[in-house]
């Protein structure tokens, strides 16, 4: 793909600045004060040894000293120096906190992560093994435990600590995954073709990262406690310095009783103050990973004026990508492109979609219409092979056709072929944009993902310079690709979400409600550029919706289903004025027209069908007007009148009685 110099500079300004936002959330006064206080201990942990003005273990002349110019913090019965212990017990302490988290977090995410987005045999046994740890009364296990491995230092330590404590955090994040596996965004990442690796890591732990990092720090604290404690009871090596060996011997030598304060008042302060200073630093990195915790001041006047130049350069300055040839083909061309032939979907044992056959051609807009629950996303889901258990296909065809002019089953795709085909060939544009754009991801970088997922050799700044044309076909402003979903409107997301099934130039586009949640003017504006896009750029459509006068003006082919039937298929125009199915009769006559003469609404009497309990013969007959005995007898097949087709018994030869009355 050939980039424009000028393309290039403005697609270099829309790169997100991961790093600046660490330095933003420091702005936070509470924030750094953790963070220094966090580092000073850190550092304190490395340097302590050295640093130390003597052998914390060396016995002195001078027992029991309060604080002094020769002894900082005192010394204990003994004469030694405090500070020297608090120092030395710095490196243990800390070593013991950070590195049981390091432990426990790995083994919580690798666990409660697999099991959660796997499922399966996997969840059930990881979750099974992280029930039974949860089950072992952590306290009594981490006493025996250390009672057999006192003298095995603080690896021994982190050990105990790390096995008693993972199973609690991997609980939480297997059921995080779970909630998340099944939102629109990860469906959108898995339908651009992105692998299981990278979906856990650009998708699902991104969104976790508040309850990780949460859980990490709040381990670090646990585990210098619970270090504490098990050096206070005397369970691990009392002669290696720790804050905790600081507290058994102040208890033993009778610190208290002695009003010896010195003694323990540093090792309990410090205790206490890396803790507050970790839940500090927790408050930040939520405000870090949470876009919508951030404070107002983060649109600084430096970065609105940023944008400002950045439209100014960017006008005159956007140079479209030539079109494609194949996209040169003009609309409504009567090459078919999608064949779907006896399709069926079933959810165990309800048929959700059954025996439905129509093709799509190219630049055709084919609208899909019906009740709630009549299969249309059902069927949309099958088409793009999205289906996820328990909907399986155990019979029909998708064919494809490539712009070669060869056929391609879809069905027999495997994983490899069908990552191509989605997003490349065929995308889909989602109901809900807010649920299906990531919430911690700016625009501009989900725009991005799937040109890193199928364009592999694409370099970073043409990648950019995609993304700015794809803002400007779809009427997004360029500097919008830094903006979080939550920064935009609902128009302006859903028109990310075109943009983002725009970025391969597909040849189909399934359009699952895409307008539904918005007020109508907006959902003019982009139904307006859905079909100029659809004229320039040459892709067919399967549009679904609820909205039959939308659908009406949109389409150039009408599928009416109901039940998981298509009852109805007809050009768009003949299903306005004729419409041969007396379902598709009811629906025309339940929405009301802004043109023309006033009518009465008179809806279907009625409710849609429960697919698990399905009337014999023909599934509207309750709720047909028309309906006669022949109806309850046997299902009808698709009967040809004229330019359309309808499923419908007063079509067929033995009633053609009737078909003068209806036709
Ligand atoms: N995961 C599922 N498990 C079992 N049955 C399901 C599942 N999803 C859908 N169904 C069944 O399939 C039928 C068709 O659902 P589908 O969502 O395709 O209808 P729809 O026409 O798209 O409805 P809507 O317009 O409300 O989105 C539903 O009535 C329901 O009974």
């Amino acid at each position: 793909m050939a980039m424009q110099p000028a393309v290039l500079a403005e697609a270099d300004q829309v790169e997100p600045r991961a790093g600046r936002l660490w330095l933003r959330a420091l702005r936070s006064p509470l924030t750094l004060t953790g963070v220094v206080i966090t580092l000073i201990f850190c550092v304190l942990a490395v340097i302590g040894p050295w640093i130390a003005p003597y052998d914390p273990s060396a016995v002195t002349d001078a027992a029991t000293a309060p604080p002094s110019f020769d002894h900082w913090l005192g010394t204990t019965q003994n004469g030694q120096d405090i500070l020297s212990q608090m120092l030395y017990g710095a490196q243990a302490s800390m070593f013991v906190g950070l590195g049981s988290a390091v432990v426990t977090t790995v083994l919580s995410v690798l666990v409660g992560v697999t099991a959660g987005y796997l499922g399966g045999v996997s969840d059930e046994l990881l979750s099974l093994l992280a029930n039974v740890f949860l089950v072992l009364p952590g306290l009594p296990l981490t006493i025996i435990l250390a009672a057999y491995l006192p003298h095995s230092g603080s690896l021994g330590i982190i050990l105990v600590i790390s096995l008693t404590g993972w199973a609690w955090g991997a609980r939480v994040l297997r059921a995080q995954t779970l909630s998340l596996r099944k939102r629109d965004f990860v469906e959108a990442a898995r339908a651009t073709g992105e692998r299981t690796s990278k979906i856990i890591l650009r998708d699902i732990l991104p969104n976790q990262l508040a309850v990780i990092a949460a859980s990490f720090l709040g381990t670090v604290t646990a585990a210098i406690l619970t270090q504490a404690s098990l050096a206070f009871l005397g369970l691990t090596d009392v002669t290696q310095w720790s804050w905790g060996t600081i507290l058994y011997w102040a208890q033993a030598d009778s610190a208290l009783l002695t009003g010896s304060w010195w003694w323990f008042g540093p090792a309990g302060l410090a205790i206490a103050l890396i803790g507050t200073a970790l839940s500090l630093v927790n408050f930040g990195i939520d405000e870090f990973i949470n876009p919508r915790l951030r404070q107002a001041g983060i649109a600084t006047l430096k970065a609105q004026r940023a944008q400002v130049s950045r439209k100014r350069a960017g006008r005159g300055k956007r140079v479209r990508r030539g079109v494609q040839d194949r996209r040169l083909r003009p609309a409504g061309s009567t090459d078919v492109i999608l064949d779907v032939r006896h399709l069926k979907v079933n959810y165990g044992v309800v048929t959700a979609v059954d025996d439905v056959s129509f093709t799509l051609r190219r630049g055709e807009v084919l609208g899909i219409a019906g009740e709630s629950g009549s299969g249309k996303s059902t069927l949309a889901y099958a088409i793009t092979r999205l289906h996820k258990p328990p909907a399986e296909i155990p019979q029909g065809e998708i064919r494809y056709t490539q712009p070669d002019g060869s056929t391609v089953d879809v069905l027999a795709m495997d994983s490899d072929e069908l990552r191509s085909f989605r997003w490349e060939e065929l995308s889909i544009v989602f109901q809900s944009a807010m649920h299906a754009l990531n919430p911690v991801m700016r625009i501009g970088a989900q725009i991005e993902d799937a040109l890193v997922a199928h364009r592999p050799g694409s370099t970073a700044p043409e990648r950019a310079a995609r993304v700015v044309e794809l803002l400007g076909i779809v009427g997004i402003p360029a500097d919008r690709a830094n903006s979080y979903p939550h920064e935009l409107s609902g128009g302006m997301r859903q028109r990310a979400m075109i943009a983002v099934g725009l970025a391969l130039d597909p040849e189909i586009i399934v359009m699952d409600e895409p307008t539904t949640a918005l007020d109508v003017v907006i959902q003019r504006q982009i139904i307006d550029k859905i079909m100029e896009l659809k004229d320039r750029l040459g892709f067919s459509v399967v549009f679904i919706t609820h909205d039959l006068s939308l659908l009406i003006e949109m389409s150039d082919t009408i599928a009416v289903m109901y039940g998981g039937r298509i009852v109805e298929l007809a050009p768009a125009q003949d299903f306005h004025e004729r419409p041969q199915h007396p379902y598709s009769r009811g629906l025309l006559a339940s929405f009301p027209t802004l043109s023309g003469p006033k009518k009465e609404l008179t809806g279907i009497p009625g409710s849609p069908p429960d697919l698990r309990r399905l009337p014999s013969g023909c599934s509207f007959r309750p709720r047909c007007p028309v309906a006669f005995d022949a109806c309850a007898e046997r299902s009808p097949s698709l009967y040809q009148i004229g330019s359309s087709s309808a499923a419908c018994l007063r079509y067929d030869e033995e009633h053609a009685v009737t078909i003068g009355e209806t036709a």
